[in-house]
């Protein structure tokens, strides 16, 4: 059980404004997490220190043994695969679907001359296919509905191999049939034991996929509840965390919401 996230006290401050205060929070190999909580509450800052993208403005950060602020992130970065709109933006509408996956090898986004060779192509394959991508290999990317484009931007981030595994909203603007056909990937993903720690941010408890197995609620920059998904994915917590009353209930491996 190795240590992905330690997060000691952070907070982190933007033009004077605190975004995240007083976040102590771990996440250890084996642990699935999801992050709820309303707009604006710090969401994706969490996950942009996660992914060394930004760090403390104080507190310690240490993500998988490297001290954020005493670590070089070039070497850190591509141990872990972050999948979000902003860097889905990034890539070129015309790049073939194949090499949008390939070129991650090369944290890259748009193919140029770089030389990939036959394991670098096995692999994309293979990523394509365990996530139901195969027949879109030669389709370019702009042309994928928005299901298969989300499904592509998690192939690229898992395409390395990474030790820790971000995602930033995977089911957002997905109809109902493309949202239950990425969580039922999720879900399969996220139960293997050969899987990488992961941390998803999500609105919706609806949108929580089988195998996760830890919550953490965010409200205003503060983490309001943390632990097990059972512990935390609760009528009192998320009415606290959401200021609303609200009722949840579990289903099986799933949750729903709705005002009380
Ligand atoms: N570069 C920045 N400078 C100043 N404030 C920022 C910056 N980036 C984000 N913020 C603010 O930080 C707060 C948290 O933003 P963040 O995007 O992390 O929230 P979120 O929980 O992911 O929100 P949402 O659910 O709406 O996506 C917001 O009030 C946002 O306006």
């Amino acid at each position: 059980m190795a240590g992905v996230l330690h997060f000691d006290d952070v907070s982190l401050t933007r033009d004077g404004s605190a975004i995240l205060s007083d976040i102590t929070w771990q996440v250890s190999s084996e642990q699935r997490w999801v992050v709820l909580g309303p707009n604006g509450a710090g969401k994706t800052t969490l996950l942009q220190l996660a992914s060394s993208l930004l760090h403390p403005s104080s507190g310690s950060a240490t993500v998988l043994d490297e001290r954020l602020g005493s670590s070089d992130v070039f070497e850190l970065r591509p141990r872990i695969g972050f999948a979000s709109t902003a860097l889905a933006r990034r890539i070129p509408q015309d790049e073939r679907v194949l090499d949008v996956v390939m070129t991650s090898a090369h944290a890259v986004t748009g193919r140029w001359n770089e030389s990939y060779d036959e394991v670098d192509v096995r692999r994309a394959q293979r990523v394509l296919r365990e996530w139901r991508l195969d027949s879109f290999e030669d389709r370019r990317f702009g042309s994928l509905s928005d299901g298969e484009q989300k499904r592509v931007q998690i192939a690229r981030a898992i395409m390395t191999d990474p030790e820790l595994l971000l995602l930033d909203e995977p089911a957002a603007s997905l109809d109902l049939g493309a949202r239950e056909e990425l969580l039922q990937l999720l879900g399969a993903y996220a139960s293997s034991t050969e899987s990488p720690a992961m941390v998803m941010v999500t609105h919706h408890v609806e949108e929580i996929p089988a195998g996760f197995t830890h919550a953490l609620l965010l409200t205003d920059g503060r983490i309001t509840a943390s632990g097990p998904l059972d512990e935390v994915i609760t009528s009192s917590a998320l009415t606290s965390a959401f200021g609303l009353e609200l009722v949840v209930q579990r289903d099986g491996d799933r949750f729903t919401a709705r005002a009380a």
